[in-house]
């Protein structure tokens, strides 16, 4: 195992422990489909290419008919290192979201019919839009943690469009939409119309740049889904606590292990305690599930994949954090001087 670890560690600047190798194994006992395999090993997606190559070239797993296996002598490793198949214990009901969507099903199906023809995820925004039941599913969690009943809510970048579940669940004062991308702001904004809503306020700006006055300590809960780089989590989620009233307000937003490493989780859970001064009160673990958002032949991911087939079922998801801010919390208020860094990293792969 060592000499495998060390031969990963000549391909990648992420960090490769024993236990990464031995999880992506765990993962191929589970799955030979690459996409499932990388989503069941929780590692980031560079990472398991790498590791796969290396298993492959070590003779511990083939490739056939685009199907990832385990050799014999893979067989032999994993009974030398009892190594066992991962197991998958989500919950059947809630899909391991921990959020009962039983008094949310006429919303739902509201939800469902409008967004029928929603704008299709762009690549110059690192778009990928969560499943309609993820996106209902945010306002349940929101409205069980009283983050939501006559409040003011923030969301910050919305292809996902949570603004329309949050304006559909009737329980905010009012609900302000930031996102870069026009065809979201109009598709919004036509639905707030269609519906009757008139508690809405839509803008559309770029957050790299200083939040308008307007905007800052106004607001009681926001949302928002960032691209994984430690730019991104400064800039979406600095400028979401920045529009925070003060002390005992939320924050929300999904953070993925596809693209960020727990290295890069440490560094940005630093970021949020020792930076922001906020405290972290939930983490659920791959609550945010995405659809395949159709551009995956133009991403890194597709050149560094062992296999060129297209993902058929759900691979990519998130866990859902909620901070709260206290006295001292602080957001970012200086301009974020980045371009494509703030989507790219070594570890993203879908940006
Ligand atoms: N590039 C395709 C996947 C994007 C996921 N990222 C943006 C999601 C916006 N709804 C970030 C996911 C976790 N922060």
């Amino acid at each position: 195992m060592r000499e495998i670890v060390a031969k990963v560690k000549e391909r990648t600047s992420i960090p490769v422990y024993e236990r990464s190798v031995g999880e992506v194994i765990s993962a191929i006992m589970a799955s030979d489909d690459f996409w499932s395999i990388v989503d069941i090993s929780e590692e980031p997606l560079p990472l398991v290419c790498d590791i796969i190559n290396v298993l492959k070239e070590r003779g511990y797993v083939e490739i056939k008919e685009n199907r990832i296996l385990l050799t014999d002598k893979g067989e032999g490793l994993v009974k030398e290192y009892r190594i066992g198949p991962k197991i998958n214990t989500t919950c059947k009901c809630c899909e391991g979201r921990t959020v009962d969507l039983n008094d949310f099903k006429e919303p739902l199906e509201r939800f469902k019919e409008i967004v029928k023809n929603r704008p299709h995820p762009l690549h110059e925004f690192d778009q990928g839009y969560v499943t309609p039941e993820t996106t209902v599913s945010r306002v349940v969690m929101m409205h069980s943690r009283g983050d939501l009943l006559n409040k003011e809510i923030f969301v910050l970048g919305d292809d996902d469009l949570t603004s329309i579940a949050l304006m559909l669940s009737g329980l905010p004062k009012r609900i302000a939409v930031v996102d870069i991308d026009d065809r979201l702001i109009k598709f919004i904004e036509k639905t707030a119309d269609e519906i009757g809503y008139n508690n809405l306020e839509i803008l559309t700006l770029d957050i790299r740049k200083p939040l308008p006055d307007y905007l800052v300590g106004k607001f009681d809960t926001f949302i928002t889904d960032p691209p994984e780089t430690l730019n991104a989590v400064r800039t979406f989620i600095g400028r979401g606590i920045a529009t925070l009233k003060g002390p005992r307000c939320a924050g929300y937003f999904g953070i993925t292990r596809r693209e960020s490493s727990i290295d890069k989780w440490r560094n940005l859970q630093k970021i949020l305690i020792n930076e922001f001064n906020v405290v972290i009160t939930d983490i659920v673990r791959n609550f945010n599930h995405y659809v395949n958002w159709g551009y995956e032949e133009e991403t890194r991911a597709w050149r560094l994949s062992p296999v060129k087939v297209l993902p058929k079922d759900i691979w990519y998801r998130s866990y859902m954090y909620r901070i709260e801010t206290l006295e001292g919390s602080r957001g970012l208020m200086e301009e974020m001087n980045v371009g494509q860094e703030l989507y790219d990293d070594e570890e993203s792969s879908t940006t």
